[in-house]
């Protein structure tokens, strides 16, 4: 299914980063980037990623009779896979060499895209750990999260726990209240450094591990806060047996017809950056 025949800019020059960039993500599990996109590349992308999600919104309820989760974002994922302009964006050679230099591996696969857009009076998002959800084999996945739009220092962006993507699981609570109190606990007994980016602009980015502990403020505006997310997995990444439903969900949605002991790599999960030596 196509939605659009948009030809936004392609993606394809290289963002350096230094050797004290690599090393403060490698440290701290997050790291936050300016200027990924240009304004002008983000100008383009906006309004077509913002009608996808217009279109693709499940959410019938209002915010008031939502669950915590439900209030925290409407979230839609592959939107790649529904319009070619959005498939430039999630495919880009860009910010997936990011991503495998971030991480120190030799290329990298889509794990998936998804948007998360958080509403006028939307809910905070509650601390958690996104590799609890997939099953994989690998320590090296990251996530690009980029604002499509400015955000103020009222809404704020994402807080991290500094260095918890050396942990591994620390709940295997899934995004609800009751992680947000037993994290939170956990990062406050622990006196871990937790570190706001606060404001960013249109085309800034976080990148974060899969392991690290991150939540998010509310949003108390009268502006939807766009932002849209790229996950990506080291290349030789493998799924393993599922361990909860979440894992087999995912196994379903984001790896489908992976088997165990296998390699991610479905149709879904294509290389989307490798090195060349
Ligand atoms: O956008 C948010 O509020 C949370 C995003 C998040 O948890 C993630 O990208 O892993
Ligand atoms: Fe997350």
């Amino acid at each position: 299914m196509s939605i659009d025949n948009h030809e936004p800019p392609e993606l394809i020059s290289d963002y350096p980063l230094s050797d004290t960039q690599l090393a403060l993500y490698r440290q701290d599990g997050h790291i936050r980037l300016k200027q990924v996109m240009t304004p002008s590349e983000t100008d383009a992308y906006e309004p077509i990623i913002s009608e996808v999600v217009r279109k693709l919104n499940h959410h019938d309820k209002p915010l008031s009779q939502r669950d915590t989760y439900g209030k925290a974002f409407i979230q839609v994922g592959n939107l790649w896979t529904k319009s070619e302009a959005i498939r430039r964006f999630t495919l880009a050679r860009r910010f997936a060499k990011i991503a495998a230099d971030l991480m120190g591996v030799r290329g990298v696969r889509l794990y998936h895209d998804q948007a998360l857009f958080k509403e006028p009076g939307g809910g905070h998002t509650p601390w958690h750990q996104d590799q609890i959800y997939w099953p994989l084999d690998t320590d090296q996945t990251i996530t690009m999260w980029m604002p499509l739009v400015p955000i103020s220092e009222e809404i704020g962006s994402m807080t991290f726990a500094s260095g918890t993507h050396t942990k591994g699981y620390v709940s295997r609570l899934v995004i609800s209240d009751e992680s947000h109190s037993t994290l939170g606990q956990y990062i406050e007994a622990k006196g871990i450094p937790q570190v706001n980016y606060g404001a960013m602009a249109p085309g800034d980015a976080t990148f974060h591990a899969g392991w690290t502990l991150h939540s998010a403020p509310g949003n108390p505006t009268e502006h939807m806060r766009k932002v849209m997310t790229v996950i990506y997995m080291a290349d030789d990444a493998k799924v393993i047996e599922p361990q909860s439903n979440v894992h087999r969900n995912a196994l379903e949605l984001s790896l489908p017809g992976c088997k165990p002991g296998e390699p991610a790599a479905s149709p879904l999960n294509p290389v989307v950056y490798r090195r060349e030596d």
